[in-house]
Protein backbone atom coordinates (compact mmCIF):
# COMPACT_ATOMS: atom_id res chain seq x y z
CA UNK A 1 0.00 0.00 0.00
CA UNK A 2 1.19 3.40 -1.03
CA UNK A 3 2.07 5.56 2.08
CA UNK A 4 -0.87 8.00 2.36
CA UNK A 5 -0.54 9.61 5.42
CA UNK A 6 2.01 12.12 4.89
CA UNK A 7 -0.04 13.49 1.41
CA UNK A 8 -0.95 17.24 2.41
CA UNK A 9 -4.86 17.63 2.04
CA UNK A 10 -5.94 18.29 -1.29
CA UNK A 11 -6.74 21.96 -1.08
CA UNK A 12 -10.18 23.75 -3.14
CA UNK A 13 -9.90 26.13 -5.82
CA UNK A 14 -12.59 28.82 -4.99
CA UNK A 15 -14.11 28.30 -8.10
CA UNK A 16 -15.43 24.91 -8.35
CA UNK A 17 -18.70 23.75 -8.11
CA UNK A 18 -20.11 22.01 -4.88
CA UNK A 19 -19.94 18.73 -6.22
CA UNK A 20 -16.19 19.20 -7.32
CA UNK A 21 -16.19 20.46 -3.54
CA UNK A 22 -17.91 17.06 -2.82
CA UNK A 23 -15.82 14.82 -4.67
CA UNK A 24 -12.71 16.59 -3.24
CA UNK A 25 -14.07 15.92 0.36
CA UNK A 26 -14.43 12.04 -0.66
CA UNK A 27 -11.05 11.78 -1.55
CA UNK A 28 -9.45 13.69 1.71
CA UNK A 29 -11.81 10.74 3.74
CA UNK A 30 -10.30 7.93 1.98
CA UNK A 31 -6.41 9.48 2.72
CA UNK A 32 -8.19 9.45 6.43
CA UNK A 33 -9.87 5.86 6.31
CA UNK A 34 -6.40 4.40 4.02
CA UNK A 35 -4.29 5.83 7.03
CA UNK A 36 -5.16 3.76 9.44
CA UNK A 37 -6.26 0.37 7.63
CA UNK A 38 -4.13 -2.73 7.97
CA UNK A 39 -3.17 -4.25 5.30
CA UNK A 40 -2.88 -7.43 6.67
CA UNK A 41 -5.11 -10.50 6.63
CA UNK A 42 -8.67 -9.73 8.12
CA UNK A 43 -9.02 -11.59 11.32
CA UNK A 44 -12.42 -9.96 11.58
CA UNK A 45 -14.71 -11.93 9.74
CA UNK A 46 -17.40 -13.65 12.20
CA UNK A 47 -17.67 -10.15 13.78
CA UNK A 48 -18.32 -8.06 10.85
CA UNK A 49 -20.25 -10.60 8.45
CA UNK A 50 -21.13 -9.37 4.85
CA UNK A 51 -25.08 -10.65 5.41
CA UNK A 52 -26.61 -12.47 2.59
CA UNK A 53 -30.36 -11.71 2.09
CA UNK A 54 -33.53 -12.91 0.73
CA UNK A 55 -35.15 -10.74 -1.55
CA UNK A 56 -38.00 -13.42 -2.32
CA UNK A 57 -40.31 -12.31 0.18
CA UNK A 58 -40.05 -8.55 -1.45
CA UNK A 59 -41.90 -9.83 -4.70
CA UNK A 60 -44.96 -10.64 -2.13
CA UNK A 61 -48.12 -8.54 -2.63
CA UNK A 62 -47.97 -8.36 0.78
CA UNK A 63 -46.73 -5.17 2.56
CA UNK A 64 -45.36 -6.91 5.71
CA UNK A 65 -43.65 -9.37 3.89
CA UNK A 66 -41.67 -6.42 1.81
CA UNK A 67 -40.85 -4.43 4.83
CA UNK A 68 -39.47 -7.64 6.36
CA UNK A 69 -36.75 -7.67 3.89
CA UNK A 70 -36.66 -3.53 4.11
CA UNK A 71 -35.41 -4.22 8.03
CA UNK A 72 -32.83 -6.47 6.69
CA UNK A 73 -31.63 -4.28 4.33
CA UNK A 74 -31.94 -1.21 6.74
CA UNK A 75 -29.69 -3.12 9.14
CA UNK A 76 -27.07 -4.00 6.50
CA UNK A 77 -26.63 -0.29 5.32
CA UNK A 78 -26.00 1.11 8.97
CA UNK A 79 -23.69 -1.15 9.56
CA UNK A 80 -21.59 -2.99 6.68
CA UNK A 81 -22.96 -0.80 4.00
CA UNK A 82 -22.64 -4.32 2.45
CA UNK A 83 -24.54 -7.28 1.67
CA UNK A 84 -25.77 -9.82 -0.52
CA UNK A 85 -29.11 -10.61 -2.60
CA UNK A 86 -29.92 -13.79 -3.29
CA UNK A 87 -33.83 -14.74 -4.41
CA UNK A 88 -33.45 -11.33 -6.83
CA UNK A 89 -34.69 -13.30 -9.88
CA UNK A 90 -32.43 -12.67 -12.55
CA UNK A 91 -31.64 -16.11 -13.87
CA UNK A 92 -28.44 -17.86 -13.07
CA UNK A 93 -28.16 -18.91 -16.74
CA UNK A 94 -28.11 -14.77 -17.64
CA UNK A 95 -25.69 -13.77 -15.40
CA UNK A 96 -23.80 -16.76 -15.95
CA UNK A 97 -24.31 -15.95 -19.90
CA UNK A 98 -23.21 -11.88 -19.23
CA UNK A 99 -20.12 -12.46 -17.29
CA UNK A 100 -19.01 -15.36 -20.24
CA UNK A 101 -19.76 -12.26 -22.69
CA UNK A 102 -17.65 -9.88 -20.62
CA UNK A 103 -14.90 -13.12 -21.13
CA UNK A 104 -15.49 -12.80 -24.85
CA UNK A 105 -15.10 -8.80 -25.03
CA UNK A 106 -11.83 -8.67 -23.46
CA UNK A 107 -10.27 -11.91 -25.15
CA UNK A 108 -11.68 -11.74 -28.63
CA UNK A 109 -12.19 -8.46 -29.61
CA UNK A 110 -8.99 -7.49 -31.61
CA UNK A 111 -6.41 -4.51 -30.62
CA UNK A 112 -7.59 -2.66 -33.45
CA UNK A 113 -11.63 -2.87 -32.54
CA UNK A 114 -10.82 -1.90 -28.88
CA UNK A 115 -8.67 1.15 -29.91
CA UNK A 116 -11.81 2.27 -31.88
CA UNK A 117 -14.00 2.55 -29.08
CA UNK A 118 -11.39 3.26 -26.29
CA UNK A 119 -12.44 5.85 -23.89
CA UNK A 120 -10.52 8.24 -24.93
CA UNK A 121 -13.18 8.96 -27.49
CA UNK A 122 -16.03 9.66 -24.85
CA UNK A 123 -16.49 12.57 -23.03
CA UNK A 124 -18.41 10.70 -20.81
CA UNK A 125 -15.84 8.27 -19.84
CA UNK A 126 -17.47 5.48 -21.91
CA UNK A 127 -15.72 2.32 -24.01
CA UNK A 128 -12.38 0.31 -23.38
CA UNK A 129 -10.79 1.33 -20.89
CA UNK A 130 -6.75 -0.32 -20.61
CA UNK A 131 -4.95 -1.18 -17.42
CA UNK A 132 -4.14 1.59 -15.55
CA UNK A 133 -6.00 4.52 -17.60
CA UNK A 134 -7.52 5.36 -14.92
CA UNK A 135 -6.93 4.95 -11.18
CA UNK A 136 -10.04 5.36 -8.70
CA UNK A 137 -7.73 7.16 -5.78
CA UNK A 138 -4.15 8.83 -5.88
CA UNK A 139 -2.35 6.54 -4.16
CA UNK A 140 -2.88 3.40 -5.46
CA UNK A 141 -2.15 4.53 -9.11
CA UNK A 142 -1.07 1.51 -11.15
CA UNK A 143 -4.18 -0.51 -11.22
CA UNK A 144 -4.30 -3.56 -13.04
CA UNK A 145 -7.99 -4.09 -14.56
CA UNK A 146 -9.10 -3.45 -17.66
CA UNK A 147 -12.77 -2.15 -18.36
CA UNK A 148 -15.58 -1.81 -20.63
CA UNK A 149 -18.28 1.02 -19.77
CA UNK A 150 -21.46 2.08 -20.56
CA UNK A 151 -24.69 3.93 -19.89
CA UNK A 152 -28.16 4.38 -19.65
CA UNK A 153 -30.09 4.66 -23.01
CA UNK A 154 -33.64 3.97 -23.50
CA UNK A 155 -33.93 1.34 -25.97
CA UNK A 156 -32.10 -0.67 -23.16
CA UNK A 157 -34.92 0.15 -20.44
CA UNK A 158 -37.49 -2.53 -20.68
CA UNK A 159 -39.80 0.77 -18.80
CA UNK A 160 -38.80 2.85 -22.15
CA UNK A 161 -37.79 5.62 -19.76
CA UNK A 162 -39.87 8.75 -19.90
CA UNK A 163 -37.65 9.87 -23.28
CA UNK A 164 -35.95 12.93 -21.00
CA UNK A 165 -33.04 11.49 -20.34
CA UNK A 166 -30.00 13.38 -19.77
CA UNK A 167 -26.28 12.63 -19.61
CA UNK A 168 -23.37 13.19 -16.86
CA UNK A 169 -23.17 16.92 -17.77
CA UNK A 170 -26.57 17.67 -17.81
CA UNK A 171 -26.50 17.33 -21.95
CA UNK A 172 -29.78 15.85 -23.44
CA UNK A 173 -27.99 13.92 -26.67
CA UNK A 174 -28.38 10.68 -25.57
CA UNK A 175 -26.45 7.51 -27.49
CA UNK A 176 -22.76 8.40 -26.28
CA UNK A 177 -22.16 4.38 -25.78
CA UNK A 178 -19.21 3.14 -27.84
CA UNK A 179 -20.27 -0.45 -28.63
CA UNK A 180 -18.14 -3.00 -31.02
CA UNK A 181 -19.15 -3.43 -33.80
CA UNK A 182 -21.76 -6.59 -34.28
CA UNK A 183 -19.32 -8.33 -36.73
CA UNK A 184 -16.75 -7.98 -34.39
CA UNK A 185 -18.22 -9.55 -31.36
CA UNK A 186 -21.37 -11.46 -33.01
CA UNK A 187 -24.04 -11.46 -30.07
CA UNK A 188 -22.44 -9.36 -27.75
CA UNK A 189 -24.87 -6.33 -27.79
CA UNK A 190 -27.99 -8.62 -27.47
CA UNK A 191 -27.05 -10.64 -24.58
CA UNK A 192 -25.31 -7.37 -22.47
CA UNK A 193 -28.54 -5.32 -23.29
CA UNK A 194 -30.58 -8.51 -22.22
CA UNK A 195 -28.88 -8.44 -19.05
CA UNK A 196 -28.89 -4.33 -18.53
CA UNK A 197 -32.85 -4.63 -19.18
CA UNK A 198 -33.41 -7.07 -16.28
CA UNK A 199 -30.55 -5.44 -13.71
CA UNK A 200 -32.11 -1.79 -14.24
CA UNK A 201 -35.25 -3.52 -13.05
CA UNK A 202 -34.18 -4.93 -9.99
CA UNK A 203 -32.58 -1.89 -9.41
CA UNK A 204 -35.85 0.26 -9.36
CA UNK A 205 -37.42 -2.75 -7.32
CA UNK A 206 -34.72 -2.35 -4.89
CA UNK A 207 -35.08 1.36 -4.60
CA UNK A 208 -38.70 0.40 -3.54
CA UNK A 209 -37.13 -1.20 -0.74
CA UNK A 210 -34.66 1.58 0.47
CA UNK A 211 -37.74 3.75 0.47
CA UNK A 212 -39.50 1.43 2.90
CA UNK A 213 -35.94 0.90 4.84
CA UNK A 214 -36.23 4.72 5.55
CA UNK A 215 -39.91 4.65 6.57
CA UNK A 216 -41.01 6.19 3.59
CA UNK A 217 -43.74 5.59 1.30
CA UNK A 218 -42.61 2.46 -1.13
CA UNK A 219 -42.81 5.23 -4.20
CA UNK A 220 -41.00 7.58 -2.63
CA UNK A 221 -37.90 8.03 -5.11
CA UNK A 222 -39.85 6.60 -8.01
CA UNK A 223 -40.05 10.45 -9.59
CA UNK A 224 -36.34 10.69 -9.40
CA UNK A 225 -35.80 7.28 -11.46
CA UNK A 226 -38.05 7.78 -14.87
CA UNK A 227 -34.38 8.52 -16.65
CA UNK A 228 -32.29 7.27 -14.53
CA UNK A 229 -28.28 6.84 -15.10
CA UNK A 230 -27.07 3.50 -14.50
CA UNK A 231 -23.46 2.96 -15.80
CA UNK A 232 -22.54 -0.65 -16.31
CA UNK A 233 -19.08 -1.71 -16.58
CA UNK A 234 -17.42 -5.11 -17.55
CA UNK A 235 -14.39 -5.29 -15.98
CA UNK A 236 -11.04 -7.82 -16.26
CA UNK A 237 -9.10 -8.26 -13.69
CA UNK A 238 -5.91 -10.38 -14.75
CA UNK A 239 -4.54 -13.12 -13.03
CA UNK A 240 -1.78 -12.32 -10.07
CA UNK A 241 1.87 -12.90 -11.38
CA UNK A 242 3.01 -13.79 -7.68
CA UNK A 243 0.04 -15.59 -6.23
CA UNK A 244 0.00 -14.78 -2.54
CA UNK A 245 -2.80 -14.66 0.51
CA UNK A 246 -0.73 -11.09 1.50
CA UNK A 247 0.36 -9.10 1.61
CA UNK A 248 -0.67 -6.61 -1.50
CA UNK A 249 2.56 -5.16 -2.85
CA UNK A 250 1.26 -1.71 -5.37
CA UNK A 251 1.60 -3.44 -8.17
CA UNK A 252 -0.96 -6.50 -7.57
CA UNK A 253 -3.86 -3.34 -7.11
CA UNK A 254 -6.42 -4.31 -8.80
CA UNK A 255 -8.97 -1.34 -8.60
CA UNK A 256 -7.74 0.75 -5.37
CA UNK A 257 -9.83 1.74 -2.65
CA UNK A 258 -12.93 3.84 -3.24
CA UNK A 259 -16.28 4.75 -2.19
CA UNK A 260 -18.85 4.52 -5.17
CA UNK A 261 -20.66 7.48 -6.52
CA UNK A 262 -24.28 6.58 -6.86
CA UNK A 263 -27.55 5.39 -4.73
CA UNK A 264 -26.28 1.96 -4.99
CA UNK A 265 -24.02 -0.54 -6.55
CA UNK A 266 -25.64 -4.34 -8.00
CA UNK A 267 -21.77 -6.31 -8.51
CA UNK A 268 -21.93 -9.61 -10.60
CA UNK A 269 -18.63 -11.31 -10.02
CA UNK A 270 -17.63 -14.42 -11.13
CA UNK A 271 -16.16 -17.52 -8.89
CA UNK A 272 -12.79 -15.98 -8.00
CA UNK A 273 -12.44 -13.74 -4.97
CA UNK A 274 -10.99 -10.26 -5.34
CA UNK A 275 -13.43 -7.69 -3.87
CA UNK A 276 -12.52 -6.61 -0.18
CA UNK A 277 -14.54 -4.05 2.19
CA UNK A 278 -12.75 -1.57 4.62
CA UNK A 279 -14.43 -2.65 8.41
CA UNK A 280 -14.65 0.31 10.90
CA UNK A 281 -11.62 -1.13 12.68
CA UNK A 282 -9.52 -0.74 9.06
CA UNK A 283 -9.13 -4.31 8.48
CA UNK A 284 -9.14 -5.46 5.05
CA UNK A 285 -12.81 -7.83 4.81
CA UNK A 286 -13.40 -10.16 1.35
CA UNK A 287 -16.17 -10.34 0.07
CA UNK A 288 -15.92 -14.12 -1.53
CA UNK A 289 -18.46 -14.42 -4.46
CA UNK A 290 -21.90 -16.23 -2.94
CA UNK A 291 -23.24 -18.85 -5.75
CA UNK A 292 -26.18 -17.11 -7.61
CA UNK A 293 -25.84 -13.81 -5.45
CA UNK A 294 -25.28 -10.67 -6.33
CA UNK A 295 -23.49 -7.94 -4.00
CA UNK A 296 -25.24 -4.91 -3.32
CA UNK A 297 -23.55 -1.83 -1.60
CA UNK A 298 -24.58 1.41 -0.44
CA UNK A 299 -22.89 4.30 -2.51
CA UNK A 300 -22.77 8.16 -1.69
CA UNK A 301 -26.20 9.44 -2.68
CA UNK A 302 -27.78 7.16 -0.04
CA UNK A 303 -24.75 8.22 2.50
CA UNK A 304 -25.89 11.77 1.67
CA UNK A 305 -29.59 11.54 1.43
CA UNK A 306 -29.00 9.82 5.31
CA UNK A 307 -26.64 12.10 6.71
CA UNK A 308 -24.34 9.09 6.76
CA UNK A 309 -26.24 7.06 8.79
CA UNK A 310 -26.11 4.87 5.78
CA UNK A 311 -22.85 3.38 5.49
CA UNK A 312 -21.14 3.99 1.77
CA UNK A 313 -18.01 1.63 2.70
CA UNK A 314 -14.43 2.43 0.87
CA UNK A 315 -13.73 -1.36 -0.82
CA UNK A 316 -10.89 -1.98 -3.32
CA UNK A 317 -10.15 -5.49 -5.05
CA UNK A 318 -7.27 -7.70 -5.24
CA UNK A 319 -6.97 -10.56 -7.64
CA UNK A 320 -4.62 -12.74 -5.33
CA UNK A 321 -5.84 -15.89 -7.72
CA UNK A 322 -4.13 -17.62 -10.76
CA UNK A 323 -6.83 -17.06 -12.70
CA UNK A 324 -8.32 -13.93 -14.16
CA UNK A 325 -11.61 -12.33 -12.40
CA UNK A 326 -14.42 -11.09 -14.56
CA UNK A 327 -17.08 -8.72 -12.55
CA UNK A 328 -20.07 -6.33 -13.78
CA UNK A 329 -20.80 -4.19 -11.73
CA UNK A 330 -24.08 -1.38 -12.31
CA UNK A 331 -24.50 1.79 -10.56
CA UNK A 332 -27.62 2.96 -9.99
CA UNK A 333 -28.07 6.67 -9.82
CA UNK A 334 -31.22 8.75 -10.03
CA UNK A 335 -31.93 10.94 -13.39
CA UNK A 336 -28.85 13.20 -13.84
CA UNK A 337 -30.55 16.55 -13.61
CA UNK A 338 -32.51 15.57 -9.97
CA UNK A 339 -30.59 17.06 -6.75
CA UNK A 340 -29.47 14.96 -3.43
CA UNK A 341 -30.43 16.61 -0.73
CA UNK A 342 -30.52 15.31 3.47
CA UNK A 343 -33.78 13.85 3.62
CA UNK A 344 -35.60 15.69 6.16
CA UNK A 345 -36.76 12.14 7.73
CA UNK A 346 -32.82 11.56 8.53
CA UNK A 347 -32.11 14.45 10.12
CA UNK A 348 -32.80 14.41 14.27
CA UNK A 349 -34.08 17.40 16.01
CA UNK A 350 -31.14 20.22 15.84
CA UNK A 351 -29.01 18.05 13.68
CA UNK A 352 -27.56 20.14 10.82
CA UNK A 353 -26.52 18.36 7.31
CA UNK A 354 -23.01 17.30 6.99
CA UNK A 355 -23.55 17.23 3.01
CA UNK A 356 -24.72 20.39 1.05
CA UNK A 357 -27.09 19.59 -2.01
CA UNK A 358 -25.13 18.22 -5.01
CA UNK A 359 -26.76 17.40 -8.54
CA UNK A 360 -26.58 14.47 -9.38
CA UNK A 361 -24.70 13.65 -12.79
CA UNK A 362 -22.57 16.21 -12.19
CA UNK A 363 -21.43 14.96 -9.04
CA UNK A 364 -20.21 11.53 -10.61
CA UNK A 365 -18.80 13.14 -13.87
CA UNK A 366 -16.38 15.69 -11.08
CA UNK A 367 -15.65 12.44 -9.24
CA UNK A 368 -15.31 10.97 -12.50
CA UNK A 369 -12.79 13.18 -13.57
CA UNK A 370 -10.38 12.91 -10.75
CA UNK A 371 -9.94 9.21 -11.61
CA UNK A 372 -8.09 10.47 -15.09
CA UNK A 373 -4.21 10.90 -14.74
CA UNK A 374 -4.66 14.49 -16.25
CA UNK A 375 -7.19 15.62 -13.35
CA UNK A 376 -9.17 16.76 -16.13
CA UNK A 377 -11.74 15.62 -18.28
O1 LIG B 1 -14.97 -5.75 -9.42
C1 LIG B 1 -15.45 -5.67 -8.30
O2 LIG B 1 -15.62 -6.65 -7.58
C2 LIG B 1 -15.81 -4.33 -7.72
C3 LIG B 1 -15.76 -3.21 -8.70
C4 LIG B 1 -15.95 -1.89 -8.04
O3 LIG B 1 -15.88 -1.73 -6.85
C5 LIG B 1 -16.23 -0.71 -8.89
O4 LIG B 1 -16.10 -0.79 -10.13
O5 LIG B 1 -16.60 0.33 -8.31
FE1 LIG C 1 -16.77 0.13 -6.30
Amino acid sequence: MAEVASTPSTSLPSTQSDSLAAAIEVQNYLKARLSASKNSPSNESGKWEIPIIDLTPSFSPSLSDRQAVASQIHQACITTGFFYITGHGIPLEICNNTLALAERFFRELTPEAKEKIHMKHSDQFRGYEPASWTSVNEYETKETKEGFNFGYESGLDPSGGDGKYVELDGSSEAGKNLWPEETELPGFYAGIAQYYGQVLQLARHIFRLFALSLSLPEDYFEPLVTHPGGIARLINYPASKNPSPLPVDDEEIGLGAHSDYECFTLLLQDSTPGLEILSPSGQWIAATPVEGGIVVNVADFLMRWTNGRYKSTVHRVVNRTNKQRYSIPFFFSINYDAKVETLPGCLAEGEVSKYPPITAGRYVLDRLGLTLKTGGY
